[in-house]
Order: structure tokens, then C-alpha cells, then sequence
């Protein structure tokens, strides 16, 4: 394998649950040392992506290439090369944090002493040095899917797969976790990961695809998305209103587009401060202003009319 070749390619990816199609014919294609994103809300067909990418569940259909290899002849080949950190943290509880590190390096036929020793390594990569003697049951929801990453890495990987690494997390566990995988994206590590947030997505993805009802209705990075699928500024407008609809009329002109919510109305304009000067020149009052850039949940809202996270 040269190092040209992408270290996943997929080409028409499928997976059916019986007569349901979970990933219909996807094309994607992840290069060494990048950090490559899934985007999609609940049920867009991510996990089932990664599950084949993961080796553990075939592909019903299409073409999957994974450093070079076939998962379905070359399982147990591709697994050995790949970092996993499923969606649902599998650490063993009656192990000790260190122990857990210790003995899955061990399924990787490591030395008992080299596993210790990365273990240590790892340990205090994933900011747990301290809590190396501690059992599983008492940590934190951010300390485990830390220690589910140093997991994930105890076989020197060549990718790690992440699936949705910080849902469930709050802010401050999950501004730890991407402090991790910056740093692993810095050492030139291949991600691959799954999320529902855009803003991990914008955050950790050099490239990413947006991915709805099993098939991908954008590719790029995060930068060129939007400035592909929305405009530089968006506002927020929230009226006091049962609906927010009879204002949207008032507000078409304004804007280069509009989206209207249960909620919120959003303008999308190239500068929001501008727009929002115009929008109280017109007399209107919304309870809530708000002037941001566009971020790729206007992106996903933009090409599928739905908003990420419901
Ligand atoms: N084992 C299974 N049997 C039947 N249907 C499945 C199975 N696994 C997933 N699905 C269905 O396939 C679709 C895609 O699921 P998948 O878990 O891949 O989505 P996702 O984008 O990862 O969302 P989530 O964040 O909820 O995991 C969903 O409609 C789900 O119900």
C-alpha cells in the first residue's frame, strides 16, 4: 500500500437491517493523518458506518477498503491496526483503571512489562496517572471516556475510531476529551469519528461528511461547508408569539435566506449587525436577538430542512 491510497475507502457502502437500509451506498474516502468526521442526527446510518469500518458488523453491499484490506477476509489483521472507543464505554468494572489498560493490551498478544509500561504512558497522557489504582465504578463520565481512549490506544493504532466520544459529557469533561484527541491529531494519529454536535464536528474535523437518512448530502471541511451551504453571518430571532411565522414576511427582504423554526427565526445575511439595525428599522421588537456566524447546523439545516439535535 502506498501512502497515496486513502486508509479507508468506501465506494457504494451498504448495510441493511432486513428490509431497512441503515447505509445506502456511501462513498468516502479518509487519508493518513487526518481527522475525518461523521455528522448526523440520531438514526442517520453513523454507527453502522463505523461498526463496518470497526470490523463487526459486514457491509451488505459495495466496497470497503481499510488499510488496504477486506474486513471480511481481514478481520482480526485490520482490528489489530485500529483504535476503538465505542459509543458505550465496555471498561470492566472489576478491574483497576490501570488493570483495564494492561489486559486489553494483552488481547493484542503485547508483553506483559511493554503493556505496563504504556499503560503508565497512557495513563498520564489521558490526565488519569493518579487514579491508576483506582477501580472503574467511582470515576467520572469524562475520566472513563478518557480512559476508554487510552484504551483505544494501547496497540499503537494506526486510526482511532471514536463514536460520538463526548455525548453525555458536560462541558468541561468534554473540552478535556478534545484536548486529548487535539493532541493526538497533532502527533498525526488518524481520527475517525462520529458526533451529532457541529460544533466537535468544527472543532476536530479537517474533513467531514454530513450524513441524513444513510446517505451523505455534504463533504468537505467544516470551513468550506458552510461557506458552500450558508452565509457568513446568521440572526437569531426570537418573537413572543404562539408562532413565528407572521413575522417571517416582514423579514424576507432582509435576508438571503430565512429559515423559520417552532422557535426562532434565523436570517441568514453576510453581516448579521447590519441586518439586525435593519430589523428594528422596520419596528419590529423580537424578545431575542442574536448575531453569530454560521455554523454548521445551518449547513445540515440548510440541505435537509431540520435542525441536528432535535
Ligand atoms: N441492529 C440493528 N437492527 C435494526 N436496525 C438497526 C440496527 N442498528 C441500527 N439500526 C437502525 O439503523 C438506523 C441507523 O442507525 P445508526 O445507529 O447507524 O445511526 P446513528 O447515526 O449512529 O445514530 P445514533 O447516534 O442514534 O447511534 C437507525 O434507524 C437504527 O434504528
Amino acid at each position: 500500500m502506498t501512502t497515496a491510497q486513502p486508509l479507508i475507502q468506501a465506494r457504494g457502502l451498504v448495510k441493511r437491517f432486513g428490509g431497512f437500509t441503515a447505509v445506502d451506498a456511501i462513498d468516502v474516502a479518509v487519508r493518513a493523518g487526518e481527522a475525518f468526521g461523521f455528522l448526523g442526527p440520531n438514526g442517520a446510518g453513523k454507527s453502522s458506518t463505523m461498526r463496518m469500518i470497526g470490523c463487526v458488523s459486514p457491509p451488505s453491499g459495495g466496497e470497503l477498503r481499510i488499510l488496504g484490506m477486506d474486513p471480511v477476509h481481514d478481520g482480526p489483521a485490520i482490528r489489530a491496526r485500529l483504535g476503538v472507543c465505542p459509543q458505550l464505554d465496555t471498561l470492566d468494572p472489576e478491574l483497576t483503571v490501570r488493570e483495564n489498560l494492561i489486559t486489553y493490551a494483552r488481547y493484542f498478544g503485547i508483553t506483559r512489562r511493554v503493556a505496563r509500561h504504556r499503560a503508565a504512558e497512557l495513563l498520564d497522557f489521558v490526565q488519569l496517572g493518579e487514579r491508576a489504582d483506582s477501580k472503574v465504578e467511582p470515576l467520572s463520565g469524562g475520566m472513563k471516556r478518557r480512559l476508554t481512549i487510552a484504551r483505544a490506544l494501547v496497540n499503537e493504532p494506526d486510526i482511532v475510531l471514536l463514536d460520538e466520544p463526548t455525548t453525555g459529557l458536560d462541558p468541561q469533561a468534554r473540552h478535556l476529551v478534545w484536548e486529548r484527541l487535539f493532541q493526538l491529531k497533532q502527533q498525526g494519529v488518524t481520527l475517525v469519528l462520529t458526533t451529532h454536535y457541529m460544533d466537535e464536528a468544527e472543532q476536530l474535523c479537517d474533513r467531514l461528511v454530513v450524513m441524513d437518512g444513510g446517505r451523505i448530502v455534504a463533504e468537505g471541511s467544516p470551513r468550506v461547508l458552510i461557506e458552500q451551504h450558508s452565509t457568513r453571518e446568521v440572526v437569531e430571532l426570537r418573537f413572543a408569539a404562539e408562532s413565528q411565522e407572521p413575522f417571517a414576511g416582514k423579514l424576507e427582504e432582509l435576508g438571503e435566506r430565512i429559515e423559520v423554526l417552532p422557535d426562532r427565526i434565523l436570517l441568514y445575511v453576510p453581516d448579521g449587525d447590519a441586518a439586525v439595525a435593519e430589523v428594528t428599522a422596520l419596528g419590529l421588537s423580537p424578545a431575542n436577538v442574536l448575531a453569530r456566524r454560521s455554523s454548521l447546523e445551518d449547513v445540515f439545516l440548510h440541505l435537509t430542512g431540520r435542525t441536528l439535535v432535535d
